[in-house]
């Protein structure tokens, strides 16, 4: 397989890979002198697994940034929303002549195969897509007030500075999916992203000043250490907005760092999405979703099933039909190979959770039905895509994500039975169920407490969808029309004096 270096030194246009941060319109290093390494997560610890050397920003950095961000804002609050429609309309065709470029990047970033990165490169764009659509149509409303003599105005205004923090697992679309209704809304934005992917994120930056966004708007600092930043952001005075993507007991701190500066919020957090299937349920086309979404990005989606619930009738046919098509249609390996179609997971804290899920299970007496094992053969983050039969709600696995390839079947017999189990969890992200009948279709739907349904498919994300949560998986959405709620305020207007 071919180093990290050849492959960058492969690129079409080499000024994608910006190792220096994107701050006002200028590219800069840490005034701390400092940086750190970026990873292949696929061929680490070999040494031809370093990507690149990534300036690590300080608090100071951050601070400027923050500061010139807030007098960006001054300005760009003002333009009109087909002015801010054009700028995201050019980010997203920059991104799609880019496309094969990003794709690389993102693999060699975060380790999944070409061809899902190839896809999150165009889920990515598709936010600055969709959000050019709707810059142009922010409206407000005239109402009624009871005394007849005032009218009632309410406008819509963007918040101002929105600090961005993102995790590594879709390095793009993490981000546009905030920064595409930030610019839409005329926010101005500085972004943290994860220190496992801050090329992808710098690349972004290195787009956002070919369209012209002006100085200040978009500001990228990657940084090696994130607590002390997030610290810094959601507690700075200039900063109206924090939006995070990531884990809940991170997300619970950033809130509460956030109560002294009482910001808006939003937070995208943790999942433990239950993928159920009922004996009325097309077993090949829940076969098809299950894989879809328990082994998407090998199992590393905030959305990915991570507890299969089968009904015993089925439970038999289902899992046969499961291993056969997981042999039949995958291969691990290095995302740069052309029938990969898995890769690693991210890094040995991931491999750790994932070894004491499947170590939890077979020990209260799981099966393994397929893979079960890590792979060192092909590098120190790859584990096989794994199944685990008989699988009981007092293992691990049923209780917490797992953010790795490891699918728990759970037997259950009744629909009131499944509701619950499926509701057991302090997480609130996804679910999916298969079935047929209608009126179970809608109980089971209505009755699920999740954000997001998917039925009878295993693939939900798209720009047109409101994607968040419920309960301590967050709040607020993100793309379809409401997401750019999260970065307006909306202020009343009382006209008096109407006679
Ligand atoms: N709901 C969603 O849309 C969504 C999307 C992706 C991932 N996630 C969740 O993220 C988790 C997996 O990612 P992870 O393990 O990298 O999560 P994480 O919370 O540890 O890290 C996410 C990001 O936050 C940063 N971070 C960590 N501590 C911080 C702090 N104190 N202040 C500020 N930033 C901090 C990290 O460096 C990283 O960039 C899973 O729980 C997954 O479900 C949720
Ligand atoms: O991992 C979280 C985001 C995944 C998605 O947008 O589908």
């Amino acid at each position: 397989m071919e180093s990290s270096s050849k492959i960058i030194s492969s690129l079409k246009r080499p000024e994608l890979v910006q190792t220096q941060a994107y701050v006002n319109g200028n590219w800069v290093s840490s005034t701390s002198g400092d940086s750190f390494a970026v990873n292949n997560p696929a061929l680490y610890p070999k040494s031809e697994a370093k990507i690149a050397e990534v300036t690590s920003m300080t608090l100071h950095d951050f601070n400027n940034a923050i500061e010139a961000a807030h007098r960006a804002f001054s300005t760009f609050q003002k333009t009109s929303g087909r002015y801010r429609a054009g700028l995201l309309h050019d980010l997203y065709q920059l991104m799609m002549e880019n496309k094969d470029d990003l794709a690389k990047l993102v693999v060699l970033e975060n380790g999944k195969p070409y061809a899902d990165a190839l896809g999150e490169v165009t889920y990515a764009a598709s936010f600055f897509q969709w959000y050019s659509e709707e810059a142009p149509r922010v409206y407000g409303d005239i109402i009624p007030s009871s005394n007849s003599t005032n009218r009632i105005l309410a406008i819509k205004q963007p918040i101002g500075v929105c600090g961005i923090m993102t995790p590594w697992n879709f390095p793009l679309a993490m981000i546009t999916r905030k920064l595409g209704a930030a610019i839409a809304a005329g926010c101005t934005s500085v972004i943290k992203p994860a220190s496992e992917t801050p090329l992808s994120a710098t690349a972004l930056g290195y787009l956002s000043q070919l369209a012209k966004i002006p100085p200040g708007v978009v500001n990228i600092l990657p940084a090696a250490e994130s607590s002390s930043v997030g610290k810094l952001i959601t507690e700075h005075p200039l900063v109206s907005k924090v939006s995070f993507t990531g884990s809940t007991a991170v997300g619970k701190i950033l809130m509460k760092q956030s109560a002294s500066t009482l910001k808006k919020l939003s937070m995208e957090l943790g999942g433990n999405a239950p993928l159920i299937v009922f004996n009325d349920a097309d077993i090949d086309k829940a076969v098809t979703g299950a894989i879809a979404s328990k082994f998407r990005s090998s199992g590393q989606t905030c959305v990915c099933a991570n507890r299969l619930f089968v009904h015993e009738d089925v439970y038999e046919e289902f899992s046969n039909k499961l291993v056969a098509k997981l042999e039949e249609t995958t291969t691990l390996g290095n995302g740069f190979s052309p029938d990969v179609t898995h890769g690693p997971v991210i890094h040995d804290r991931s491999m750790k959770k994932v070894r004491q899920h499947i170590e939890d299970a077979v020990s209260k007496g799981a099966k393994v039905l397929y893979g079960g094992s890590t792979r060192p053969d092909l590098g120190e983050n790859f584990h096989e895509l794994t199944v685990l039969g008989n699988v009981t709600t007092d293992m691990l696995i049923a209780q917490e994500e797992t953010f790795g390839p490891v699918a728990p079947l759970i037997k259950f017999s009744t629909d009131e039975e499944v509701i619950q189990l499926a509701n057991d969890t302090r997480v609130g992200l996804a679910g999916y169920f298969y079935a047929n009948d209608v009126t179970r279709i809608f109980k089971v739907a209505e009755s699920l407490k999740v954000g997001m349904i998917g039925v009878n498919t295993g693939a939900i994300s798209e720009a047109s969808l409101p994607f968040g949560g419920v309960s301590e998986s967050g709040f607020g959405r993100e793309g379809s029309k409401y997401g750019i709620d999260d970065y307006l305020i909306t202020k009343s207007v009382v006209l008096g004096g109407i006679d």
